[in-house]
């Protein structure tokens, strides 16, 4: 009964950010989580190494698996050039309401699609449904023993093309030991690893980019 945690985090989004300002609702959504509630958010820490990454790849067509509340979806749309698009996938319908909200707070709905499904059934249908040829980047973010699997099915579906980058939060906490070894012993990827630390935690994590070689 009463509100779930991501239905806290949204009301507090709509209570204390400045609408069609991105970065208040960031910064509110971290307050949030580091004063109130944890929740598995990439947070800000992690987050400035994400918009590095976003910085050097310069994305126009980028993909996220696993949307949750919609904050690494604000926080690298908010980077795109004119004419961006990110498509972001979550198969959790209440996670996705919530996200979709907190985008329209941050003014980004022009620039995210949220795919409503799973992974697996949505990856195949990206070009013929979606309209995509490749695209340029991957952020993968949903449940870690899905990474594998997602990462072959982009392969395999053709949307990823030379220089296509992944990049994987989450390596050491909870951890993708199959994800490391699948794209560290691939000749296909050249990867390079970012320690960080857990959301909100002072905990090791790290971020690992996976530039894939075609
Ligand atoms: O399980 C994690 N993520 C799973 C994400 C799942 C999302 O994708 C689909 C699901 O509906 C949810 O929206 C996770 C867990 C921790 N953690 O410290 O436990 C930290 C993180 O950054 C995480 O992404
Ligand atoms: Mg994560």
């Amino acid at each position: 009964s009463g509100l779930s945690k991501e239905e806290r985090i949204l009301d507090w989004v709509k209570q204390h950010a400045v609408v069609g300002d991105p970065q208040s609702v960031l910064d509110t959504i971290d307050q949030y989580c580091y004063q109130k509630e944890w929740a598995m958010n990439v947070g800000d820490v992690k987050g400035l190494i994400v918009d590095k990454v976003i910085e050097e790849v310069k994305p126009k067509i980028l993909l996220e698996l696993g949307t949750y509340c919609g904050y690494s979806a604000v926080r690298m749309a908010r980077l795109l050039p004119p004419g961006g698009h990110l498509f972001s996938i979550e198969c959790n319908e209440s996670f996705a309401a919530i996200a979709q909200q907190v985008i329209e707070v941050a003014g980004l709905q022009d620039k995210i699609s949220i795919l409503k499904g799973p992974s697996q059934e949505i990856i195949p249908q990206l070009k013929k449904k979606y309209e995509i040829n490749t695209v340029d980047m991957v952020f993968l973010d949903h449940w870690k023993s899905c990474y594998v699997p997602d990462t072959k099915l982009l392969e395999e579906s053709g949307v990823l093309r030379k220089g296509s980058v992944l990049l994987a939060d989450n390596v050491i906490c909870p951890g993708a030991p199959d994800f490391l070894e699948y794209v560290r012993n691939s000749q296909r990827y050249e990867c390079t690893n970012y320690p960080a630390t857990v959301e909100y935690m002072h905990m090791n994590d790290a971020l690992e980019k996976a530039v894939f070689l075609g």
